[in-house]
């Protein structure tokens, strides 16, 4: 007899199907099992009250959550960087995949890079993060706030309306939009969001605990040791500075040998004041230890921050 499909619980927007779809295929490939997509109903088909209560900013997740703990479905994707720091009880990140590019992009009329675009170009982005960024580089551009998924976003580049936006590269290479960038922003330039480019593959921490259970094993090896330790370091940076996805906070780790190396920076929101600190580690083999020092880089790196001021940036309580 086949045994049941594992059942992949999906909202239904291009990105979230795309990005569904190959964790999917991967775990297909690893597990010989079917895997099944199950469409879940978002937001307004369910209670405010416990969509709040399963997750603050993360909309989204939440109602991806709430089906898991329902059992509606056996596993979820995210994208890492839209999952709140705080953990939910009974559910875990089972497997974080390799990482794709982290950085973000400019999609630009007539070509143009960060540099030439003409002075006061009006650049569309809802993200704080950005827009700060955006203006410590260039204090002329006209930052105007835009909403909706990343079509909706490119359509408006034209005459008239918008000169430019700015969107994640990752999220533009899924729905296989790439043609769209006029310039990759450099790392140093407009530093990402922790987590930016990474998928999380969440499930029941029950089911995670099963070491017999179907999905825990093919969830494993998807996970990338690598990834893990640098979204680590970032999500921690996050965590401690208590900024949510609506603060001007950009952080990008990465492994070179066996040192990790973090940067994180705090930016004014409009741009006129930037506090960035930068640290590394060397890794110890053992895989628990080398997480253990990816949060402590991240808590010092969060922590050096916040003595040179950055709670005055981001809103931090006392
Ligand atoms: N905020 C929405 C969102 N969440 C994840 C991605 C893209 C891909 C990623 O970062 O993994 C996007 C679009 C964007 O920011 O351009």
């Amino acid at each position: 007899m086949t045994p049941p499909p594992l059942r992949l619980g999906t909202r239904a927007s291009t990105l979230a199907l795309t990005q569904s779809t190959t964790v999917a295929k991967a775990l297909e490939a690893v597990t010989g099992r079917e895997v099944q997509l199950v469409r879940i109903r978002t937001e307004g088909d369910r209670s405010r009250a416990s969509l709040a209560s399963l997750g603050g900013t993360g909309v989204f997740a939440a109602a991806l959550r709430e089906a898991l703990l329902a059992g509606e479905c056996d596993f979820a994707v995210h994208s890492l960087k839209d999952l709140p720091t705080a953990p939910t009880p009974g559910l875990s990140i089972a497997a974080l995949p390799e990482r794709a590019d982290s950085r973000d992009v400019l999609c630009a009329r007539e070509g143009w890079t960060l540099q030439t675009l003409p002075e006061g170009a009006r650049v569309g982005t809802g993200s704080p993060r950005r827009a700060a960024q955006l203006l410590a580089a260039r204090p002329d551009l006209e930052i105007v706030d835009i909403r909706g998924n990343v079509e909706t976003r490119l359509g408006r580049v034209q005459p008239g309306d918008l000169d430019a936006v700015v969107l994640a590269r990752a999220g533009l290479a899924r729905v296989d939009r790439l043609e769209a960038v006029t310039e990759t922003l450099d790392a140093e330039v407009v530093v990402p969001a922790p987590g930016q480019g990474a998928l999380a593959v969440e499930c029941r921490s029950e089911d995670l605990a099963d070491p017999e259970h179907p999905l825990t094993t093919g969830l494993r090896a998807l996970d990338d040791h690598a990834t893990r330790l640098a979204v680590t370091a970032e999500r921690v940076v996050l965590r401690v500075l208590e900024a949510g996805c609506a603060a001007p906070l950009g952080a990008l780790a990465h492994l070179d040998g066996e040192t990790l190396h973090l940067h994180a920076t705090v930016v004014e929101h409009d741009g006129s004041r930037r506090l960035s600190h930068r640290a590394d580690v060397a890794l110890p083999v053992d895989e628990a230890a080398s997480l253990a020092a990816a949060e402590s880089l991240g808590t010092e790196v969060a922590n050096a921050l916040l003595e040179a001021g950055a709670a005055s940036i981001t809103g931090r309580p006392a």
